[in-house]
């Protein structure tokens, strides 16, 4: 299993790192919330984007992120559009959403890009090819808020996303019932022992998931969403009982 680096953080090995995303629609708001961070232990900030007033204005984008890199103080920054197909705040088309992620990617601002594996095949791996030549890594997504897919679906599109060329792939699911975190765990082990060749992240989503999002270590997951201020995605919990959590469990595993 190949880790993954961005600045000093390694993913892929030891306990799970946590993120912790920024969903906030004002430049003052997202800066803010940047700098609440320094009290709290997160390993990697995600700015949602697709909450931003601003994000159809190229210029406002890259005015935020050079702020938000200096009240980070060297934290790693995922940069993420998520559409209203996964969950996110606004749509996009695909063209815009690949000239963003490609103009932020050159700024050299950001440390990683998250690519949603089903944009369209030659979109992702337009983004993740300019990406790559810009040293950013690419985390690939999907995200299914209405179920947990069989067992060979969620491989599938873990796979896919490996073989786009992504260096995490990355599937949140909806559970239904408590078989389906379970089939979700159970696919994490079998994408990590069978045939990933990097690290992945999992996550069921909602209180029924929950566990998913702290268990990381046991079944295969490398990172973990937590909330600070408000969460991106149902299911979230706190930072700091995450982190209490996630050391529980390591310890446990020695
Ligand atoms: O892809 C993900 C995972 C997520 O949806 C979650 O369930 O924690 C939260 C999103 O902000 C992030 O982009």
């Amino acid at each position: 299993m190949n880790t993954v680096k961005v600045k000093n953080l390694v993913l892929g090995e030891g306990i799970p790192k946590i993120c912790v995303p920024i969903v906030a629609k004002t430049k003052r708001e997202i800066i803010e919330e940047a700098g609440s961070f320094r009290a709290i232990p997160v390993d990697l900030v995600e700015w949602r984007v697709d909450w931003f007033e601003g994000v159809e204005d190229l210029e406002q984008v890259k005015d935020v992120l050079s702020d938000l890199v200096a009240v980070l103080e060297g934290t790693p920054l995922l940069f993420t559009f998520r559409t209203a197909a996964e969950g996110g705040e606004r749509a996009i088309d695909p063209a815009a959403y690949a000239a963003l992620n490609k103009a932020v990617a050159a700024t050299g601002l950001v440390d990683l890009v998250d690519v949603e594996a089903f944009i369209g095949d030659a979109v992702a791996r337009d983004i993740i090819e300019a990406a790559h030549g810009e040293g950013v890594k690419v985390v690939a997504s999907n995200h299914d808020f209405g179920k947990t897919p069989p067992m060979d679906d969620i491989l599938y599109r873990l796979r896919k996303m490996q073989d786009l060329g992504a260096d995490i792939p990355k599937i949140a699911v909806m559970p239904q019932s408590r078989t389906d975190v379970l089939r979700l765990l159970e696919a994490t082990t079998i994408m990590v022992e069978r045939y990933a060749d990097r690290p992945i992240i999992t996550m069921s989503m909602a209180g029924t998931g929950a566990v998913s999002r702290l268990a990381g270590e046991v079944f295969g997951s490398c990172l973990t969403f937590g909330a600070a201020n408000k969460a991106s995605a149902p299911g979230q919990v706190g930072v700091q009982e995450l982190s209490e959590a996630l050391q529980l469990i390591h310890k446990s595993m020695q």
